[in-house]
């Protein structure tokens, strides 16, 4: 964790365990004994940001938490693990990845679920349990609890953990995609949703800054971000074939889901279970573009639109033509610096509960 410059360690992550042990007769043996060292019950991670939603999320776990426990019952060992801090969520799922857990829930917002989902790898490779190795998956799972919470928007699930918890009881579960990020340095980092360049990562960025006013905070992130903007020319190179340019770009946006900026349809041709990427480019965007087209972008309906491109991709390196540095880059609504940067997908990656 990275606080004003100063690097302040966080707490090794442990898990709560708030299980319920079943005692039950064994009348063969003439003796009582724990049913769950006779049937193996899954141990599921619940990683809360009690902070997501300007702190609504923290309370709302709290009135869920006794409703979970009696709709799991003896199912499952639930396991409470709450967030200290920005980056805390990964650093609790890959340690409980590690130890060989059945399932890792982010409850939260995107921001938990782009650090869970974090967790899951390791310098680009996925984490492994310590004694079962590739034999033994981690699922991961969602109770959407933020202010955005797009990532659910793609599969149609409302804010509503009541509803998130009947899909994970149900156990139904799908690979999905994962797309990932590589920098300057080659450091890794993946993502979940869409990530995005320019105008609309720039808006992101100040949107984080305006979290307290709800989802209006997308609204001060965008007039704020157009404050000295300029399109850019960029180029662009797909699947390791020749660069293009593409002149005049306002954003540049990689879905790997439809989703972003709190319900804005971007990239409506993704699906996290395609094995591929879609890319859209706005080109050549002016400021009264957005307040003339603003709803085609929440309908996803801007596809049509001449200044609007679609590509599909496995990777995708996106540089700008001539390099001054400053163009925003961003993940799930995280801000993660600036360009260039290469994108690609890592299909079926993770197991979901769906
Ligand atoms: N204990 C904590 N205190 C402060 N911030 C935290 C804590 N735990 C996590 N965070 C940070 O809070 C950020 C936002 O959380 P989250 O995404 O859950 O909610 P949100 O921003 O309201 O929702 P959304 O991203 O869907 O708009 C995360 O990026 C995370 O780094």
């Amino acid at each position: 964790m990275v606080l004003y410059g100063i690097v302040v360690p966080l707490p090794k992550p442990s898990f709560t365990r708030s299980e319920q042990t079943i005692i039950s007769f064994d009348p063969s043996t003439d003796r009582m004994y724990d049913a769950a060292s006779r049937r193996r019950r899954g141990d599921y991670v619940f990683v809360v940001n009690p902070m997501g939603a300007n702190g609504r999320t923290g309370k709302e776990w709290k009135k869920l938490l006794p409703y979970l426990r009696s709709r799991f019952g003896g199912d499952c060992n639930i396991c409470e693990s709450i967030t200290l801090g920005p980056s805390h969520a990964m650093d609790i799922t890959r340690e409980a990845i590690r130890e060989g857990v059945d399932a890792v829930i982010a409850v939260g917002g995107d921001g938990t679920l782009h650090e869970v989902v974090n967790g899951f790898f390791w310098e680009g490779k996925p984490v492994l349990a310590h004694d079962q190795g590739a034999k033994h998956s981690t699922a991961l799972g969602i109770i959407p609890l933020g202010t955005g919470s797009d990532f659910a928007r793609t599969f149609c699930w409302k804010n509503d953990p009541h509803e998130a918890i009947e899909r994970i009881t149900t156990g139904l579960k799908t690979q999905i995609d994962v797309g990932t990020i590589s920098g300057e340095r080659g450091d890794l980092h993946c993502f979940l949703n869409v990530a995005d360049i320019h105008l609309s990562a720039k808006a992101g960025y100040y949107a984080g800054r305006y979290k307290r006013f709800g989802n209006l905070c997308y609204v001060f992130g965008a007039l704020r971000a157009f404050m000295g903007h300029r399109n850019q020319d960029l180029k662009i190179k797909v699947d390791g074939g020749e660069w293009e340019v593409y002149s005049d770009v306002t954003a540049l946006c990689i879905g790997n889901a439809k989703y972003f900026g709190g319900g804005m349809k971007i990239t409506p041709t993704a699906d996290p279970c395609s094995r591929n990427l879609e890319v859209v480019i706005l080109q050549n965007f002016k400021w009264y573009d957005f307040v003339l087209k603003l709803h085609k972008l929440y309908r996803g309906t801007h596809l049509s639109e001449e200044n609007v491109h679609l590509r599909s991709v496995h990777t995708i390196e996106v540089e700008e033509l001539v390099s001054q540095g400053g163009i925003y880059v961003q993940s799930d609504g995280e801000h993660l610096g600036f360009l260039p940067r290469k994108f690609s997908v890592l299909p079926a990656a993770i197991e979901m509960f769906i």
